[in-house]
C-alpha cells in the first residue's frame, strides 16, 4: 500500500517543492507587498540608495553627519529606503517616538532581529514581546532595583581596581608610561563584572596568567560576530530557513550549546543554594544571602506569592545568562571608551574632574558617595549624550495606527501633515545619536562634548546644570536623555551600568593621566547599533582607541 498519495518519490518532491514556493509567495504578498503601497511613499526623504541594502549602508557608514543632514534637508520625519527599497520612517519627533516606545504590545522589534537574538540566546528579555515579556520584566525587574545595584558596588570598584593593576603592568614594562588601546583592558574590565555580579561567574579575564576560560570563548563566538548587512541576512530575513547556508550561524549555534549547558549549571547550583537556605514558609526575601543577579531573579521566580502561571521556565531563566552577557557588557565598556576619549580631547575638564575625585577620601566609596559627585555626574550625562554606545533602535507596526505628531510634516505633494497613517508592518526607525546630536533641542553646540571648565564662558552654563527645557519631553528613562530607551522595553540594567560606569572613572581618573596616542582626525566611529571608536587609517583592524597612560601622581 502506498503512503505517499504520489505516484514516486520524484513526484512528492516536485509537490513539497511547489507547495513551499506557494507558502512563501502567500507570505510574501501578505507581509511585503503591502509595505511598497504604504503611505510612507508620499513623504519626503533621501533618493533611493542601493537597490539591495537601501539607505541602510549609507546610515551605517555616516550615521552621525548623514542624519543630521537629512533632517535639515527633509524634517524631523522624514522617510528612507531599507533593504529592497522598502520605505522607512525615520523620526526624531518626541510625541512619535514616545507614542511607539510606550506602546510596547503594538510596536514590536524587527522579527528577523528577534530571530536571530532568539537564536543565540534563547528566549530572554531582549527578544520576548507583549504578554511573555511582560512577565518576565515583572519578575526581573526588582533584581536591578537601587538597593540591589548598592550592593554591587563593591564589585565594581574591586575590578576598577583590577583594571588598574592590568594597565600598571603595562606601564612598568614600557618604562613609565604606556600606549595602549583602551577598549580592550574596558572591555575584559566590565566582562569581569557582569560574571560576578551577573551570576556570581569568574571569567577573571583581567588576569594575563588565566587562560581563557570556556564560557568567554563562546561568548566571543556570538559578541565578536555582530550582525552583518550582508545577502545572507536580507534573504534570511524573508526565509529563515536560508540563514542556515552562513556558517557564522553554525558556530553561533555550537557557542548557544555551549552557554546553555554552563547556564544550567549555575541554575542548578544557585537553586540548590536558595532551597537549604529557604524558610519553612517557603522562599523569602531574607533566605538568600547571594547578590548577584540571577540569584536574586531565581528568589524572584520562586518566591510563594508568585503564581504559578507568572513563574518564568529554566529555559527562560538560563537565556537571561547570555542575554545580560550581550546587553550589558560591550555596551558600559563602549561608554567608559568615548569618556576617556572626550577627556583627552579637554584636558582642563580632565583636570577639573580629578581634583573633584580626589576629594573623595576613599578608594571604596559607596554608590551614594559615587552618586554625589555632581561634576562626574555631569561628565557620564554628557558622554551619554554625545557618544550613546546604542546609537539606533527601531519597531515595527503590529496593527495599522496612527502616529500622532508634535510637529506637522509636508509631504510631497504639498499636503501638510499632523498626523500620520502607519499600516501594519511598518517599521520606524528610532534615531538615538541623531536625537542627542539635534540643534533643535540641545543648540547649536549640540555635537560637541561641553562641560564646564577652567575656560569656560560665563555666558555659557554648563549644560547639564541646567539641561534645555526642549529635552523635557524626551521619552527616555534616565536623565532628558535616550541612551537606555523608554517605555516597557527601557534598559533594564541602566542603574547598574550608571554606577559601574562612575566607579571606573572614579578609580581610573584618579589613577591616570590620558592622553590620546594618535591624532584626533584619526578617531572615528565604527559601527551601526553599537558605535565604538576605530581608526580611520586602519579600518580594518576594528575598534579600537589607543591612549597614552601615566600614572596621577598625588601630591
Ligand atoms: C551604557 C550601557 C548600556 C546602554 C547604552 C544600554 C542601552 C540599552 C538600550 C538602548 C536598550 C533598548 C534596546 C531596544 O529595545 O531596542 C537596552 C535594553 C536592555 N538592556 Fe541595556 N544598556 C546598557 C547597559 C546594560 C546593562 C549593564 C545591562 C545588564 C546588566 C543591560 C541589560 C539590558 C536588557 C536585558 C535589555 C532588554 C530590556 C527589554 O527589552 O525589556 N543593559 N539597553
Amino acid at each position: 500500500m502506498a503512503l505517499l498519495p504520489f505516484g514516486s518519490f520524484k513526484e512528492g518532491a516536485v509537490a513539497l517543492l511547489v507547495g513551499t514556493v506557494l507558502v512563501l509567495l502567500v507570505k510574501f504578498w501578505r507581509s511585503v507587498v503591502p509595505v511598497y503601497f504604504s503611505p510612507l511613499r508620499r513623504l519626503r526623504g533621501p533618493p533611493n540608495g542601493e537597490l539591495l541594502f537601501g539607505n541602510l549602508k549609507q546610515i551605517g557608514s555616516e550615521s552621525a553627519e548623514l542624519t543630521q543632514e537629512w533632517i535639515a534637508q527633509y524634517g524631523r520625519t522624514f522617510r528612507f529606503y531599507g533593504p529592497l527599497r522598502a520605505p522607512r520612517l525615520f523620526t526624531t519627533d518626541l510625541r512619535a517616538i514616545n507614542h511607539v516606545l510606550t506602546r510596547s504590545m503594538e510596536y514590536y522589534k524587527p522579527p528577523e532581529s528577534r530571530k536571530g537574538l532568539a537564536r543565540l540566546l534563547g528566549e530572554g528579555v531582549l527578544v520576548t514581546e507583549g504578554a511573555k515579556h511582560k512577565q518576565q520584566r515583572h519578575i526581573m525587574n526588582p533584581a536591578f532595583g537601587p538597593a540591589q545595584i548598592r550592593e554591587l558596588t563593591e564589585i565594581f570598584l574591586e575590578k576598577a581596581n583590577g583594571l588598574c593593576e592590568y594597565w600598571n603592568a603595562q606601564i612598568a614594562a614600557q618604562g613609565g608610561s604606556a600606549r595602549t588601546n583602551v577598549i580592550e583592558g574596558l572591555s575584559k574590565m566590565t566582562l569581569d563584572v557582569i560574571g560576578l555580579a551577573g551570576f556570581s561567574y569568574e571569567f577573571d579575564a583581567l588576569n594575563p596568567e588565566k587562560p581563557t576560560n570556556e564560557l568567554n570563548r563562546a561568548f566571543s563566538v556570538i559578541f565578536k560576530q555582530p550582525p552583518k548587512m550582508n545577502l545572507f541576512a536580507i534573504i534570511g530575513g524573508f526565509v529563515p530557513v536560508l540563514q542556515r547556508l552562513d556558517p557564522r550561524v553554525r558556530q553561533g549555534d555550537e557557542a548557544k550549546a555551549v552557554m546553555q549547558r554552563i547556564g544550567m549549571e549555575l541554575l542548578q547550583e544557585k537553586k540548590a543554594s536558595i532551597l537549604s537556605e529557604k524558610s519553612a514558609g517557603g522562599v523569602e526575601k531574607k533566605d538568600v544571602q547571594g547578590r548577584d543577579l540571577l540569584t536574586l531573579l531565581l528568589k524572584a521566580n520562586m518566591a510563594t506569592d508568585v503564581p504559578d502561571s507568572q513563574r518564568l521556565t529554566d529555559e527562560e531563566v538560563i537565556a537571561q545568562v547570555p542575554t545580560f552577557l550581550v546587553a550589558g557588557h560591550e555596551t558600559t565598556s563602549t561608554a567608559t571608551t568615548w569618556c576617556l576619549h572626550a577627556l583627552t580631547q579637554d584636558p582642563a575638564i580632565q583636570t577639573k574632574l580629578r581634583a573633584e575625585l580626589l576629594s573623595v577620601h576613599t578608594d571604596t566609596p559607596s554608590m551614594d558617595d559615587l552618586n554625589a559627585l555632581p561634576y562626574l555626574d555631569h561628565v557620564v550625562r554628557e558622554t551619554l549624550r554625545l557618544y550613546s554606545p546604542v546609537t539606533i533602535t527601531s519597531r515595527v507596526a503590529q496593527t495599522d495606527d496612527v502616529l500622532p505628531l508634535s510637529e506637522p510634516i509636508t509631504d510631497r505633494a504639498g499636503n501638510t501633515l499632523h498626523e500620520l497613517p502607519l499600516p501594519k508592518g511598518s517599521r520606524v526607525q528610532i534615531p538615538i545619536l541623531a536625537l542627542h546630536r539635534l540643534k533643535a533641542l540641545w543648540g547649536e553646540d549640540a555635537a560637541e562634548f561641553r562641560l564646564n571648565c577652567a575656560r569656560a564662558r560665563p555666558r555659557r552654563p554648563e549644560r547639564w546644570d541646567n539641561p534645555p527645557e526642549a529635552t523635557a519631553n524626551m521619552p527616555g528613562v534616565w536623565g532628558h536623555l535616550l541612551t537606555f530607551l523608554g517605555g516597557p522595553h527601557a534598559c533594564i540594567g541602566y542603574r547598574f551600568s550608571l554606577v559601574e560606569m562612575k566607579a571606573l572613572v572614579f578609580t581610573l581618573v584618579r589613577n591616570f593621566e590620558f592622553e590620546l596616542a594618535v591624532p584626533k582626525e584619526d578617531v572615528k566611529p565604527l559601527g551601526l547599533f553599537l558605535q565604538r571608536p576605530c581608526l580611520a587609517s586602519e579600518r580594518e583592524k576594528g575598534a579600537q582607541l589607543p591612549l597614552l597612560l601615566r600614572p596621577y601622581r598625588r601630591s
